[in-house]
């Protein structure tokens, strides 16, 4: 007799979707609503920048997209559990090297490496996280301790923690809010370099709308748990693909302004007076 089918975490997504959400709810003791009915889908490779005021959802949102926090009602169908995250705080691990903290992942999904790649041919994890801290630029640092790096190479090493594994989506929950602007500026041209190469899907959370505007392909709105709006963003082809340096040329150009104004006058309306 052949095995009864178990049902899985991860369903088949219409419309190709990484993620597709339907009346999300979550519901927190006490009744409060940090989410309340959404509809969203996060398609494959694409970017979605989420912003709106302090304390409308948006890392609720972030933690169910990412499978950590379930929904009270709705569902939510994941396309992929290959999932890293970036906080704003890169906790590394004091007491490891910088290349021992990127090989972190891989170790602990040692087991689940093993069984899907081929045998002999695989790279090493210490091949994975030197090839992963090359393309964060940081190969002349890979012995030092994490208390030996600036707070930009500290979040360049948790960049390369979250992509050693290649994971298909990427959520970056105000990654650079703690740096300042030059430093922010240039790590967002990082990330948008990765993406290029790697195409994995991509959800920022931030309360910076210029860096929202610079680092997605569409931008949700968010109010008290709902999706007020979301916008495809009419100049992603051009920040997408800008170097770091021109791109505090893209942020003084008339249509960028522009949407900065529509994203700003959106976020206004919804808070209302
Ligand atoms: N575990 C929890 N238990 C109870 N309430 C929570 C919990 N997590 C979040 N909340 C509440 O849910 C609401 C949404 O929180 P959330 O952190 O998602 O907002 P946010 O938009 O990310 O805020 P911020 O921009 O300040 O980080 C807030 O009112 C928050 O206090």
């Amino acid at each position: 007799m052949s095995p009864v089918p178990t049902p899985t975490t991860i369903a088949p997504t219409p419309h190709q979707s990484a993620v597709s959400i339907r009346s999300g709810t979550v519901e927190f003791a006490g009744g409060h609503r940090a989410v309340a009915s959404v509809d969203v889908d996060v398609r494959r490779a694409e970017r979605l920048a989420i912003v709106g005021q302090s304390g409308c959802g948006k890392t609720t949102l972030l933690r169910v997209i990412a499978g950590l926090q379930g929904l009270t009602s709705g569902d939510c169908h994941r396309s992929t559990d290959s999932t890293s995250f970036v906080f704003q705080q890169p906790a590394l691990l004091p007491w490891r090297r910088v290349l021992d903290n990127v090989t972190l992942p891989l170790e602990l999904h040692a087991r689940r490496r093993l069984a899907h790649r081929d045998s002999g041919a695989s790279p090493s994890p210490r091949q994975l996280a030197l090839a992963a801290l090359a393309e964060v630029e940081l190969s002349n640092a890979i012995d030092r301790f994490p208390h030996q790096l600036s707070g930009g190479m500290k979040m360049r090493v948790s960049i390369a923690r979250a992509l050693v594994t290649r994971p298909d989506l990427l959520l970056l929950d105000e990654p650079f809010a703690a740096l300042d602007d030059l430093l922010r500026t240039q790590l967002g041209s990082l990330v948008t370099q990765l993406w290029r190469v790697h195409q994995f899907t991509m959800v920022l959370v931030t309360h910076n709308i210029a860096e929202a505007i610079a680092l997605s392909d569409r931008i949700c709105i968010m109010h008290a748990g709902r999706i007020e709006a979301v916008f495809d963003n009419p100049i992603a082809s051009v920040t997408s693909d800008v170097a770091s340096d021109s791109e505090s040329d893209v942020r003084r150009t008339a249509a960028f302004g522009e949407f900065y104004g529509v994203i700003t006058d959106r976020l206004r309306a919804a808070a209302g007076p």
